[in-house]
């Protein structure tokens, strides 16, 4: 008989086993200085010849880097749960500040690389905001391994950049395999920006 796969969260679905990472003491300021170098990307106007060494440096930082490519679950971007955005640059630099069975609440600001036009957030980072909420809110609420089957943003004012925002999701009801959630985006004096709601399906055996 094989062994169980330990790196399984649940041995009837692929997805791999959540760790939390405890990260080398630079990694925070390594994740910092590119999300900043993100933000200067999507902003700088400068000469060719800027345009030149950093290209050149881009490489080398690239050339460094290339030989350390782990598989998921093995590096510390995604599972570092003391850095901003768990330490991943996909997500926005959020912190979970409260994560139980009632609710997961996390704070955070969206940056100049989250920029859609006339200075405000891109529509397209809120639902990644809200998803990433769900699913904390799945694995808080101690519910199965589930994926987004849908998702459902309302946008009630434009999100603003550099603004400490707040996004508390919940469970609201269960229904089977079905896990319903709501969501809230509010800047800190509760102004609403955005909510939404999501059905987060529990994967069956074989589900990838
Ligand atoms: C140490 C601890 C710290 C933990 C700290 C955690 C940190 C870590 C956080 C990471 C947070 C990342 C969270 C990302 C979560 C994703 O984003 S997952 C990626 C995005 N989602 C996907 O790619 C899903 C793709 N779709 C699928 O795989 C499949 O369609 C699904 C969703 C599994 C469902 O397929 P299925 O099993 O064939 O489902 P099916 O039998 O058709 O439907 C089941 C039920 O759901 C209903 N349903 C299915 N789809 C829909 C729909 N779109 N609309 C309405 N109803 C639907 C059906 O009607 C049916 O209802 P009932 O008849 O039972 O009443």
């Amino acid at each position: 008989m094989s062994e169980p796969d330990s790196d399984k969260v649940d041995l009837r679905s692929e997805i791999p086993r959540f760790r939390p990472a405890a990260p080398p003491p630079s990694f925070g300021e390594f994740v910092e200085n590119m999300r900043r170098l993100q933000d200067l990307a999507v902003c700088v106007d400068a000469t060719d010849e800027v345009y030149q060494q950093a290209r050149d440096r881009a490489a080398e930082l690239v050339e460094l880097l290339a030989p350390y490519a782990a598989r998921e679950g093995k590096g510390p971007a995604n599972r570092s749960m003391d850095l901003p955005g768990r330490g991943s640059l996909l997500m926005p630099p959020f912190h979970v500040e409260k994560f139980d069975e009632e609710s997961v609440v996390a704070r955070g600001v969206l940056r100049r690389y989250h920029l859609g036009g006339g200075g405000v957030a891109h529509g397209g980072v809120l639902p990644l905001i809200f998803d990433d909420n769900f699913g904390n809110v799945v694995y808080a609420a101690k519910r199965p391994i589930s994926r987004t089957a849908y998702l459902h943003v309302n946008y009630r004012k434009v999100t603003p950049l550099d603004v400490p925002l707040i996004i508390e999701g919940k469970v609201d009801r269960v229904e089977g395999r079905k896990t319903f959630i709501t969501a809230r985006l509010t800047e800190e004096d509760g102004t609403l920006l955005a909510d939404g709601e999501g059905l987060m399906v529990q994967l069956l055996p074989g589900q990838p």
